[in-house]
């Protein structure tokens, strides 16, 4: 069976800005993908290309198999929020998607189980542009979903939410890849994603660093031992000086390539105090500033 998306050898290029560079990945039904970059790494053109809105210089970018433009039933099949959503403002939400259901031949009683689902229907009279920015994310996921569609393309769907609305929006995700859809979520916040994602797709200057399940990637990291306290620096500079792999400040260092027992060994020998010498997993905002700056850092 086609995958839920596929990109393969994806390529755009806007005069001289190699936006995405022979770009492959795919997504696959019941699972959250987090498509991860930081601004500019070409995650919104991927994602356009995706939905038909902008052309490939070269490679294919598909859904279920079919080119967007080329899909039978595009409202029935793929959902997507671009930009937050487009909506007029004088609008009330349930009459902004009442509009695009009648457009997609959808009843209105799909637009107010979707106003339902979405925790709007308190707020469904009123003026959507009127609504904070968590209410227009949320009015956004309905009109993707207004069609029942088994893919869902969400562009920064997290941009701008307290952390209330992060919480809905993972719990919300993960419902829809239970219920066997495949959701292709992009972010430049790997935390935002991480609780939720189940794979991932790190891109950096257009080009793939890392694809993986998300558990794999954590594992992957070589972690290290934290350590913290007054002479946390001369520490630091002794173990530097015997060859140790060490970053830090003079508040906390982590050490690589060094055991606890073996740095313990060190403090005693030269009579450091330390307050805390733990074993660190990388968190994985550090897994993922290492993959997106060894590429060259943020653009
Ligand atoms: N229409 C366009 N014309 C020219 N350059 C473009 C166009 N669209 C995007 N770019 C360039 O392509 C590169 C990738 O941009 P893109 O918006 O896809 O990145 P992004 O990862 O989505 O970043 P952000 O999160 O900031 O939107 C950038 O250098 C951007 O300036």
């Amino acid at each position: 069976m086609a995958h839920a998306i596929e990109v393969a050898g994806l390529t755009k290029r806007f005069g001289p800005v190699l936006a995405v560079d022979d770009l492959s990945f795919t997504a696959d039904e019941g699972r959250v993908v987090g498509f991860l970059g930081p601004n500019g790494a070409g995650k919104t053109t991927t994602l356009r290309m995706l939905l038909g809105l902008v052309n490939p210089t070269s490679g294919r970018a598909v859904v279920q198999g079919t080119r967007y433009v080329e899909l039978g039933d595009p409202v029935h099949t793929v959902g997507s929020v671009l930009d937050g959503g487009m909506f007029h403002p004088g609008r009330s939400g349930r009459n902004h998607l009442r509009a695009l259901a009648k457009a997609a031949g959808i009843s209105d009683a799909r637009v107010d189980e979707l106003l339902q689902l979405v925790a709007l229907s308190d707020a469904a009279n009123r003026r959507a542009g009127g609504y904070s920015l968590g209410m227009r994310q949320r009015l956004g996921l309905a009109a993707a979903l207004l069609g029942d569609p088994k893919v869902l393309v969400l562009d920064e769907p997290a941009n701008g939410l307290d952390p209330q609305g992060i919480r809905w929006l993972r719990d919300f995700l993960r419902t829809l890849a239970n219920e066997g859809r495949a959701v292709l979520v992009s972010s430049h916040v790997l935390a935002e994603v991480a609780q939720t994602a189940d794979d991932v797709v790190v891109i950096n200057k257009g080009r793939s660093v890392a694809q993986a399940p998300l558990t794999e990637i954590m594992a992957r990291s070589g972690g290290g031992m934290k350590v913290a306290g007054p002479d946390v620096r001369r520490l630091g500079d002794i173990l530097h000086a015997a060859g140790a792999n060490v970053t830090g400040d003079a508040a906390e260092i982590l050490v690589k390539d060094r055991s606890g027992e073996q740095i313990g060994r060190v403090i005693a020998e030269h009579q450091l105090v330390i307050s805390e010498l733990a074993p660190t997993g990388s968190s994985l905002e550090e897994i993922y500033l290492e993959l997106t700056e060894s590429t060259g850092g943020p653009s």
